[in-house]
């Protein structure tokens, strides 16, 4: 009797889907917050004359204090000595601070200057990067809770789901942000999307009470003290001494540098290069996640079932480069290529990670696993933070004179007491009527088919060490 009690929680299959329902949609709600800037750039930058610089910063925000501040490192940490529940909520509170703070960015149109950079883009840009450090930490501990309830029952299938919700939110931001802020104003997505987050922290605190009630009933002891999850500084020098480690992590970079950062820039790139309205700028790259939603476990299930991990990943770095080639050619600009290479690039974000992330455990030992994860995506927070400044950057570079001229027809359309968002709205006319000049993406767009060659070349290097070491990235996960 006593036993059926104690694990009475942990076999209940319906209490384990609960508890996935419950951290798939906190995270659906972390992964819009996350994109709910991204296809209102082209909004962003007539309303209030952020140059692409600008945009970089902000959106580049996400690795300020998970990479300087070490802060993905310290969430693990936390993690590891504090718990799941205050893990969850602690990264929830953080998350809906960050939000808070970008919102007020927005709705207080803040002037000035805070160590050279406009207010504005100073607190939205602190604001994301807070929101972040919450969002990496949630990331982090949600796998967690998934071993813990799914271990040796429906893990992959539970992980993937988790993953598909979260890919879910990000397509509601694209699709949904730019049709809001046209029908509103800018502030009001990032509004309903940090409401949004508030509700994922009610759902982590629903979570907790059950994880109490899992802990007390004493099941959770053996799996707490699987400590393969945990995260050790000790554990990083043995990991880094491993040349495949390297390989993994750094083709991470490369290939999440080449897709997340098109989030931030593919919506502009749709309007600047393909002519799309800019209340649907989302549209397009929206496909992606959805895509991802339904290919990712496809192919994680060929991985588990027929190997060749090592070839599905040079596969996907091959589509990426097709992708944004596609992208890059100037003579392929109708709408029609768009939707193409978005497709592609579905097909490549779905079979990298589907093979990358269950690669791992062949390259490292269990008792390290924890701690690879954790570098691993601190090694790609590098990237998430550098790409989206260097292609602002480069960008403005390559368009000189064109932020000059939309500044000056904005400063006389506000000269006329027109708002932010009626200002936006008249130089979105004007650009769409040819009367003002629109971002030429071309030479820029050669960062991301650099970067995708690049992680080609690391992919074979990987292929290449996989025969050397034995890993057996190309043998299948299932007996
Ligand atoms: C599993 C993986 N998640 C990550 O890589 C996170 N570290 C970064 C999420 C950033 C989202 N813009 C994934 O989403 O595939």
């Amino acid at each position: 009797m006593t036993e059926a009690i104690k694990s009475s929680l942990r076999d209940s299959k319906t209490a384990r889907w609960v508890v996935l329902i419950l951290v798939s949609l906190a995270m659906l709600t972390a992964y819009l917050f996350m994109e709910i800037l991204s296809p209102l750039k082209t909004m962003v930058q007539n309303a209030y004359g952020w140059d692409n610089s600008q945009w970089g910063i902000v959106t580049g925000a996400q690795g300020y204090l998970n990479v300087f501040a070490g802060m993905l490192i310290l969430g693990g940490i936390i993690l590891d000595k504090m718990g799941i529940r205050f893990t969850a909520i602690t990264s929830g509170i953080v998350m809906l601070g960050g939000a808070a703070l970008k919102y007020y960015a927005f709705i207080a149109e803040p002037g000035g200057d805070i160590l050279g950079i406009p207010s504005q883009v100073f607190l939205a840009a602190s604001g994301f990067a807070i929101f972040c450090v919450g969002a990496e930490t949630a990331g982090i501990t949600v796998s967690k809770i998934l071993v813990k309830w799914f271990k040796g029952k429906e893990l992959a299938l539970s992980m993937g789901l988790e993953m598909a919700s979260a890919r879910l939110g990000s397509a509601l931001a694209l699709f949904g942000s730019p049709r809001i802020a046209a029908a509103m104003d800018i502030p009001t997505p990032i509004m309903f999307a940090a409401i949004l987050l508030l509700v994922g922290l009610i759902l982590f605190l629903v979570y907790a009470m059950m994880d109490a009630k899992y802990d007390k009933e004493g099941e959770a002891v053996a799996s707490e003290s699987d400590s393969s999850d945990d995260f050790k500084i000790s554990d990083i020098g043995h990991i880094i001494k491993n040349p495949g480690f390297w390989y993994i992590a750094l083709l991470c970079l490369l290939f999440y540098s080449a897709v997340f950062p098109f989030y931030k820039y593919g919506p502009d790139l749709m309007v600047n290069k393909y002519g799309v309205d800019p209340a649907k700028a989302g549209d397009i790259p929206g496909w992606l996640p959805i895509g991802t939603m339904l290919l990712t476990p496809v192919f994680g299930t060929l991985y588990d079932r027929k190997g060749k991990g090592a070839s599905i990943m040079i596969l996907g770095a091959i589509l990426l480069i097709v992708v944004h080639l596609i992208y890059w050619t100037p003579s392929l600009d109708t709408v029609g290529f768009a939707y193409l290479a978005v497709i592609v690039l579905g097909i490549g974000f779905s079979l990298v990670p589907s093979a990358m992330w269950p690669s791992v455990p062949k390259i490292v030992e269990d008792r390290y696993l924890g701690t690879s994860y954790a570098l691993i995506f601190f090694i790609q927070n590098i990237g998430l933070m550098g790409i989206p400044i260097l292609v602002g950057k480069v960008l403005d570079i390559m368009n000189p004179g064109v932020s000059d001229k939309l500044d000056a027809a904005r400063e006389s359309l506000k000269a006329q007491g027109l708002s932010a968002s009626e200002v936006g709205d008249k130089i979105t006319e004007m650009r769409i009527a040819g009367d003002l000049p629109n971002y030429d993406y071309t030479n820029t767009w050669l960062i991301f088919v650099g970067l995708t060659i690049a992680a080609l070349f690391l992919a074979i290097m990987l292929k290449r060490q996989d025969k050397k070491s034995g890993y057996g990235l190309e043998k299948p996960n299932m007996a």
